[in-house]
């Protein structure tokens, strides 16, 4: 689906032109489109259709109410890494038994939240985490049910800092050690252990990797069986990575397909993580042009966004393709896109051919994911509204920040 399209010369979401957006919302605003996060979710699931499966958005890619509220009502579960975002899941009207509980950190104040939440699984990170965990849900007198997340130690083919299935991250425990820690978690009492989870990295453009995990954790199952442990799930975690400009992903049907066919006919249902995925290619982020700076040796467009709403270029030198919202039919020059924070690294786009005036509206492409996510208000910048076009309607879902609000918390010291 071709979700941002020019028409009439003026890049629309949906049916809504995007300088609309701007006019009634300001900018810098991030916008997504209804349609193509439901499709998204659709597409994802048929795969699995007729399949013992749950599909668990990974709320860290985007946590907005109105987005875990859709996904909600078609049907996800959620995949979150902290309390808060078990109260976001909640408050978004999202089912907890539909929530596996993802992270390293698991605090004994969130392990409790999510005990009474009555979440479907934890995915256990390490030895001392499942000996908490134990110790937390004998006090409340309840089970925790209980998935280790094992490090399969596949190459996932991406960015060093987005893979995670490695030996040596801080993430899961080593493969090696799985059926040692499983043995012993058979025997607390307040543990049941339900699944086998993985996930291997995120942005990850080929099946390979997804194929490889499978198969140690299917070893792994098989293993655990041998000594009595059966399991009922197996997590596959998230990873399905996105095109930024030309990667070309698995199409989710395909990853489907092989999924399937590894699973072969074992009763397990299966469940999946996904984020980028799902909500990458469904927002964009708008920025207004606030000055255009020649210099000798480069043409510099300085926006109103900034590393502070996208941090993605600035973190992972992530290529972001940047596109004229009303393209003018003038000669392009080549820009440095970069934001009014003080940092060099804070830029949105390099050698970026485009013909512009101050005052021209940016669409930044595929910000759905880990954009507004990872946005902070270094240098004092409120974070940007967002706002969901329903096809000719758009609705704000998040209103800008405003300025008093960055410090409404803050208090100086009495008599200093
Ligand atoms: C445990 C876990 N599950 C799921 C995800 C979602 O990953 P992605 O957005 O790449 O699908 C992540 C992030 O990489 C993660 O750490
Ligand atoms: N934040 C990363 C992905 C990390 C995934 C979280 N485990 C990105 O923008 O690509």
């Amino acid at each position: 689906m071709n979700t941002f399209t020019l028409k009439n010369n003026v890049l629309h979401a949906e049916n809504v032109a995007l300088t609309q957006i701007t006019e009634n919302f300001g900018s810098p605003c991030y916008v997504y489109s209804k349609a193509a996060l439901s499709q998204a979710f659709e597409r994802f699931s048929a795969g699995f259709k007729d399949a013992n499966h749950l599909v668990c958005f990974a709320v860290k890619s985007n946590p907005s109410l109105a987005i875990l509220n859709l996904f909600a009502k078609l049907g996800a579960g959620f995949d979150i890494v902290s309390g808060g975002e078990l109260a976001r899941v909640i408050a978004a009207g999202g089912d907890p038994k539909k929530v596996v509980f993802s992270g390293v950190g698991k605090t004994a104040e969130e392990m409790r939240a999510a005990l009474e939440a009555g979440i479907f699984c934890f995915n256990v990170e390490s030895a001392s985490e499942l000996i908490r965990l134990n110790d937390v849900a004998a006090y409340m007198g309840k089970i925790a049910p209980v998935s280790l997340r094992v490090n399969p130690n596949v190459d996932a083919k991406t960015h060093p800092y987005i893979s995670t299935g490695l030996k040596n991250n801080k993430f899961g425990v080593a493969y090696e050690d799985a059926l040692d820690i499983y043995l012993q978690a058979a025997e607390m009492s307040n543990i049941a252990i339900h699944g086998v989870d993985c996930h291997i990295g995120s942005q990850i453009t080929e099946l390979s990797p997804f194929l490889d995990a499978f198969d140690r954790v299917l070893a792994l199952v098989d293993a655990l069986a041998e000594n009595n442990i059966q399991i009922q799930h197996i997590d596959l975690g998230g990873g399905i990575g996105i095109c930024y400009s030309d990667e070309t992903p698995p199409e989710f049907t395909a990853y489907a397909k092989a999924m399937r066919e590894k699973l072969g006919n074992r009763d397990v249902k299966l469940v999946f993580e996904p984020g980028r995925a799902l909500v990458g290619n469904a927002g964009v982020l708008l920025t207004k042009v606030e000055y255009l700076k020649p210099t000798e040796s480069k043409n510099f467009a300085i926006v109103d966004a900034a590393m502070n709403d996208l941090m993605r270029p600035a973190l992972y030198d992530a290529y972001h393709d940047i596109q004229a919202v009303a393209p003018r039919n003038e000669a392009a020059v080549n820009y440095e896109i970069v934001g009014p924070v003080c940092e060099s690294g804070d830029f949105l786009g390099h050698d970026r051919n485009l013909a512009l005036q101050e005052g021209d509206l940016l669409a930044i492409m595929s910000a759905g994911a880990y954009g507004m996510s990872m946005s902070s208000n270094y240098n004092t910048r409120p974070r940007a509204a967002e706002v969901m076009v329903d096809g000719d309607q758009c609705h704000l879902i998040k209103k800008r920040e405003l300025i008093a609000d960055l410090f409404a918390n803050e208090s100086t010291v009495p008599n200093s």
